[in-house]
């Protein structure tokens, strides 16, 4: 791999000369690949046969390559993401009733292993500033089934406005120079320059600075980069420190390769020459008490308690109850249902009125009103365990390769109507069975073939 000068000399002066020489050999090796297992899904029926390694500092990671055309990646079972970028969000150590910011969040990664241990409890507000990449996120997030998160694509400075001192959890998975990506994502390299990690860190310190506004008196931030520069590292974690006081650097674990910060030992750094993985650098801070140095949010800020008013008309009311007491076996809170357009959503419960904000996805996508009937959505039969529905149809994985692509196929079964599709347990979102022949509800955007 062809690396710059400039950088080669610049990890020359961080690494003692064995470390350097092991550094950059590490970039001769092919990156390595691994994935997570979503515990909110079904997990048993995969882990029977998985043969492949547990990734030890990772709650639910395994070495491995999935495909994204398998069935186990379209039901959400499973996540691909590489063993490095698993530590942040197992780090953060995300449990109860938490209402949780991931600041940076596309394409998912880390807001998908904070659901995994959020078990649907309290709150996830997965952030995401680019509008394309918040609709990879959106996917993603359907994918894994939670019910309580919702995706906005906004700038920290609007989200601030919304959320003061709301979040018991900030993580910050910050866009930074890429260093730790070059060995995955080559391309990384062409726009790095010598200044780029400080330009980097300019624009960290801001997303920083708007993130305290949101942290709440005894609220935890993770920081994170995919770099190994000190100055989008320790050196922005120091500034953090010395401009909020109230802020104690916490100490995390280093077993299994992970590395310490440079002359920051409470801190994580994940070298591919010491942690088989890319790069990556972690720090977690929690709060003690409020932040003089935050500054007063310019326009009035939200009253306590304010709820979002429930909005459906007795008619729509009446064919979300008919749904669900023919197909479900359970109903949703009511006050907890939000109608936008034709489309009816479950928000999740302990949210401020987000009316200035742009929203990806409000909440769990139940369905669609249309003309007297109402329509369930994927994202509800992707969400559903099979306990939770009245009728549901486990399929081959020769049809599973035939309903990706569009098509129908017969079925000999004396089901009818809404059905859940089910393969290896997991849901595929519901289709309709007319006189033996399962109806295809796949999305049209996320249709593809298998060979
Ligand atoms: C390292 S990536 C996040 C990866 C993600 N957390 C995951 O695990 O899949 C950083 C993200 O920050 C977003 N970003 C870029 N500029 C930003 C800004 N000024 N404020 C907030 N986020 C920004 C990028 O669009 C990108 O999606």
């Amino acid at each position: 791999m062809n690396l710059s000068l400039e950088f080669k000399k610049k990890y020359k002066e961080i690494l003692s000369a064995d470390d350097y020489e092991r550094f950059i050999e590490s970039f001769n090796n092919t990156p390595v690949s691994a994935y997570r297992i979503n515990p909110l899904k079904n997990t048993e029926v995969y882990l029977k046969t998985n043969q492949d390694q547990p990734i030890p500092v990772s709650a639910h990671g395994f070495y491995g390559k999935i495909s994204g055309k398998s069935a186990e990646h379209v039901t959400g079972l499973l996540y691909s993401q590489e063993p490095a970028a698993q530590v942040v969000a197992q780090m953060a150590n995300a449990k109860g009733n938490l209402k949780v910011l991931d600041l940076c969040a596309a394409p998912g990664g880390k807001s998908t292993q904070l659901l995994s241990d959020l078990n649907n409890e309290g709150l996830l507000v997965s952030n995401e500033i680019s509008g394309k990449r918040s609709k990879v996120l959106v996917e993603n997030i359907e994918r894994f089934g939670a019910r309580n998160v919702i995706v906005l694509n906004e700038t920290s400075e609007r989200l601030a406005q919304v959320f003061p001192e709301f979040f018991d959890l900030i993580v910050i998975d910050a866009p930074c120079s890429g260093e730790g990506m070059f060995r995955k994502t080559p391309d990384a390299m062409t726009y790095w320059t010598e200044d780029y990690p400080r330009t980097c860190a300019i624009l960290q310190r801001e997303i920083l600075s708007q993130a305290m506004k949101m942290l709440s008196e005894t609220g935890i931030l993770i920081y994170s980069t995919c770099t190994w520069s000190l100055e989008e590292n320790e050196e922005n974690v120091r500034w953090l420190l010395q401009n909020y006081p109230t802020l104690e650097l916490v100490n995390l674990p280093h077993s299994d390769g992970l590395s310490e910060g440079i002359e920051m030992p409470e801190a994580i750094r994940c070298w591919p020459f010491s942690y088989s993985g890319e790069g990556q650098f972690v720090a977690k801070v929690k709060n003690h008490g409020k932040n003089e140095n935050v500054d007063t949010i310019s326009s009035k800020p939200q009253k306590k308690n304010q709820k979002v008013a429930f909005n459906l008309s007795q008619e729509q009311m009446k064919l979300w109850q008919d749904f669900a007491n023919k197909n479900l076996m359970f109903t949703y809170e009511k006050q907890n249902l939000q109608v936008f357009g034709e489309n009816l959503y479950l928000l999740p419960t302990g949210l401020p009125p987000l009316k200035q904000l742009k929203i990806a996805r409000n909440g769990l996508h139940l369905g669609q009103f249309k003309k007297n009937r109402f329509e369930p959505s994927f994202a509800l039969g992707l969400a559903l365990k099979p306990d939770e529905v009245k009728q549901s149809l486990e399929i081959t994985s020769a049809q599973f390769k035939s309903y990706v692509s569009g098509a129908t196929f017969s079925v000999s079964t004396d089901k009818k109507g809404w059905v859940q599709l089910l393969i290896k347990e997991n849901g595929l979102g519901f289709a309709k069975i007319v006189d033996g022949v399962v109806k295809n509800y796949f999305p049209k955007g996320l249709r593809f073939h298998v060979d």
